[in-house]
């Protein structure tokens, strides 16, 4: 039986889409069964862990840690490896590689061309580069239809003719490093996360922070940003202040940018696209009564870079997850913070929106002091950090390294 591969862009509901495969309702696709249908999507895993901690025990997975405590790469690892284990007739898998790491992809990737001998696979993805071996059909969505699949280039790009604009007010560092982690370790228990981390950053740099899943990327952003108490007592500075001693969440917010993409998802979007962007001004929406003409100016502007000068008006929902997390992102650079935070934003972007994304990330680094750390499991093509930091995972906790 053929497996599949379905192409989609940021505009697709995927839910819907894998909602209408299980009910058997594309006719270019023949299921194999239409009852032995296992489908894997953000909803699933989400019931995935609740029924886990419904029952109290390591149902699905075998490792001993309860899936709540998991990284996010871990979770949906965990919920793979369970489903291809279950050998369903049909296994639907909404993104599958999304997030994993590359050696995760390349072990899914093995497994699932094994099943692909007795079971039918079908892959919903986003990037090209997400494309399994195995797969004998191609189709793309196109008005909540499939049609075969056909290489086309971008179309879409940023201004890179249009400056970013400068801050009101220029915030100045003088200190050698903005953030520093001098021999920074971290255990859950007896499980080991970081290892005599050391890492000096310096104001202006570019930085991405590269790992495997699992490898303490979200633990050393969360040590950084503030919510996390291994944080404390360690000899972790952060704009020339050792970490727990004065600065206010506050005083934090006011230097630190930051962009994750579960961010995005807590704004109801009634916002319009201008006030989104001026609410960076205030560290809150609805607040455009209040914006100085200048405010409104540099915003204006940032939605210049971003091409969405003709969508000033648009409410922020309407907007494509791609232009979303652009204006997100502009949004965090409106007061030029000497830190901008970047978790994982090409996550769950098709090609076009990545590779947007990423040139106005170039773009900001090029033409701000801002220091950048970009977070990510995989290496962004066309991103331009004048440094790696890379987490490499050992029994004694990952350690790092610069290139
Ligand atoms: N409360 C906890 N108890 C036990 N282990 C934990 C706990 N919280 C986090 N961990 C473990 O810490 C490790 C690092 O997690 P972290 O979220 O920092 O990884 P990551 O590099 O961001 O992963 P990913 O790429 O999957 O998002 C993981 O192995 C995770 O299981």
């Amino acid at each position: 039986m053929e497996s599949v591969l379905i192409f989609h862009n940021n505009q697709t509901n995927t839910h819907d889409i894998a909602d209408k495969l299980r009910k058997n309702q594309f006719s270019e696709i023949e299921l194999k069964s239409i009852s032995n249908i296992k489908v894997y999507n953000p909803k699933a895993l989400e019931a995935f862990i609740r029924e886990e901690e419904i029952h109290d025990t390591n149902v699905f997975n075998t490792t001993g840690q309860p899936i709540k405590t998991m990284s996010g790469g871990e979770q949906k690892k965990a919920m793979l490896n369970y489903l291809v284990t279950q050998a369903p007739e049909v296994l639907i898998l909404d993104n599958p590689f999304d997030h994993l790491d590359l050696a995760s992809q390349e072990a899914l990737k093995n497994r699932l061309e094994k099943l692909a001998e007795k079971s039918q696979i079908i892959v919903l993805a986003s990037r090209k580069e997400d494309a399994p071996n195995f797969i004998s059909k191609k189709y793309k969505v196109e008005n909540d239809s499939l049609i075969p699949f056909e290489d086309s280039g971008n179309s879409e790009t940023i201004h890179a003719d249009i400056q970013i604009p400068e801050p009101i007010i220029h915030q100045t560092f003088e200190a050698p490093y903005l953030i520093q982690l001098k021999n920074v370790s971290v255990s859950y228990g007896e499980k080991h996360i970081l290892k005599d981390i050391n890492w000096n950053i310096k104001p202006g740099e570019f930085w991405q922070l590269i790992g495997p899943n699992g490898s303490g990327k979200t633990t050393i952003l969360s040590m950084i940003t503030g919510d996390n108490v291994k944080g404390y007592g360690q000899d972790l500075f952060l704009f020339g202040k050792k970490k727990g001693t004065g600065e206010t969440v506050w005083e934090l917010k006011e230097k630190i940018g930051y962009f994750t993409t579960a961010l995005t998802q807590q704004f109801n979007g009634n916002n319009t696209t201008l006030e989104m962007v001026i609410g960076g001004f205030f560290d809150a929406v609805g607040l455009y009564n209040k914006a100085t003409d200048l405010q409104k100016q540099i915003a204006f502007q940032w939605l210049k870079v971003i091409n969405l000068e003709n969508e000033i008006n648009t409410r922020f929902r309407n907007l494509s997850l791609g232009k979303q997390r652009m204006v997100m992102i502009a949004r965090a650079m409106v007061k030029h913070p000497l830190l901008l935070i970047l978790d994982e934003p090409t996550t769950g972007l098709d090609d076009e929106n990545a590779q947007l994304l990423v040139s106005f990330i170039n773009k900001i680094a090029a033409e701000s002091k801002t220091t950048i750390l970009y977070v990510s499991h995989r290496k962004e093509t066309g991103l331009q950090p004048d440094y790696n930091f890379t987490l490499q995972p050992t029994i004694h906790g990952s350690e790092g390294f610069i290139n």
